[in-house]
């Protein structure tokens, strides 16, 4: 298994890989949160072990961080089968599918992140391995060329994607399951960060955990890395203890923002408050002049946005709210937004 194929880890250390790997949940008990999805996929594990089946392929979606790549990790311990990861991008002949494919034994999980990424031909070629269990296989060339079938075993493909929008119907159409993962709550963020930390041995206080979960943008894998830089900072600056005191200088060096927004998050409040006087602005708009696609905006940040109050939806589009004015330090103009 090769974790590199994720992007959003290449801009990780090798030390920081180890101890986000180490730092990943295995089992369902492990996993904390999004309870709707995980009390459904439990059901549908234990019918699948029992009937000694595939699992039903399955779908992840949701923004980046919030546990689709461990989740698929999961499924393949709990279904007690082997697990073949590959990516999107990666797979660009059909070849290479072909050889992931006939090499998966009975039940066994294949995992394509970024499954939006696939390109057409593959796509293609994935449909009848994931409905019939068949491949076309072309073999020899020129004037000898012919396809052959070929039967694979069983098994379950699992994707992930950031960008379900960007998924071809016929896709979406042949996951049986399909699960939306959402932000996590203060809360729950609290309750990763002080399991993290007892895996990495760092001594934390409660009122601490709480502090880093809160600057986490609902995102564990956010409150992970902000963890391991302010155990740094508690090993350098302190006696190795996390009180209060050394998270809250810590975030401060790291330039955390309050509320967890990224630079992205805040550009998009920025555009809006200067640019279209706080709204309604359509999010095409919104896209084209903070330069990222209307995809991104909608299903990457919107949704935090929305979630923390920042943002609203409106028949005319999208309207900062009065926190986002406050958190930016902005005063409200006086006929911002206003007929008269
Ligand atoms: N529910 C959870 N409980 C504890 N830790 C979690 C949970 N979800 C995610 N994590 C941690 O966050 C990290 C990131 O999760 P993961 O890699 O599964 O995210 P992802 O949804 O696949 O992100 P991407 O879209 O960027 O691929 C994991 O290494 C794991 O340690
Ligand atoms: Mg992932």
């Amino acid at each position: 298994m090769n974790e590199n194929l994720n992007p959003e880890n290449s801009n990780l250390s090798n030390e920081d890989l180890d101890v986000e790997k180490k730092l990943r949940p295995l089992s369902f008990d492990d996993f904390t949160g999004q309870d709707q999805a995980i009390d459904n996929l439990k059901i549908f594990v234990e019918a699948a072990n029992q009937r000694n089946e595939a699992l039903d392929h399955t779908l992840f979606h949701g923004p980046p961080g919030l546990g689709k790549t461990t989740l698929a990790h999961i499924l393949a311990n709990e279904l007690q089968v082997g697990i073949k990861v590959t990516s999107g991008p990666v797979l660009d002949k059909p070849g290479d599918l072909a050889g992931l494919l006939t090499n998966l034994e009975e039940r066994d999980v294949l995992f394509i992140d970024e499954i939006h990424r696939l390109s057409p031909i593959v796509e293609e070629y994935l449909y009848s391995a994931m409905e019939d269990y068949k491949i076309d296989i072309m073999i020899e060339s020129g004037p000898n060329a012919r396809t052959v079938q070929i039967n694979l075993e069983p098994f379950t493909l699992i994707g992930a994607t950031t960008r379900s929008g960007l998924l071809t119907a016929p896709m979406r159409a042949r996951f049986g399951i399909s699960s939306r993962l959402h932000y996590y709550k203060t809360d729950l963020l609290t309750t990763i960060i002080q399991r993290s930390a007892q895996i990495l041995n760092v001594p934390i206080s409660m009122e601490s955990a709480i502090e880093i979960a809160g600057r986490s943008r609902g995102t564990p894998r956010i409150a992970n890395a902000l963890l391991r830089r302010v155990r740094d900072f508690a090993q350098i600056k302190g006696n190795g203890t996390i009180s209060i005191e050394i998270a809250k200088y810590a975030l401060k060096a790291l330039n955390v923002d309050a509320h967890g927004l990224d630079e992205m998050d805040n550009k998009i409040l920025v555009t809006i408050i200067d640019k279209f006087k706080g709204g309604p602005v359509g999010l095409s708009t919104i896209a084209t002049a903070v330069s990222e696609n209307t995809e991104t905006i909608e299903e990457v940040y919107e949704p935090f946005l929305i979630q923390q109050g920042f943002i609203m939806r409106t028949p005319r589009g999208r309207e900062v709210t009065e926190l986002a004015y406050k958190h930016l330090g902005r005063v409200k103009g006086k006929n911002h937004g206003e007929l008269f």
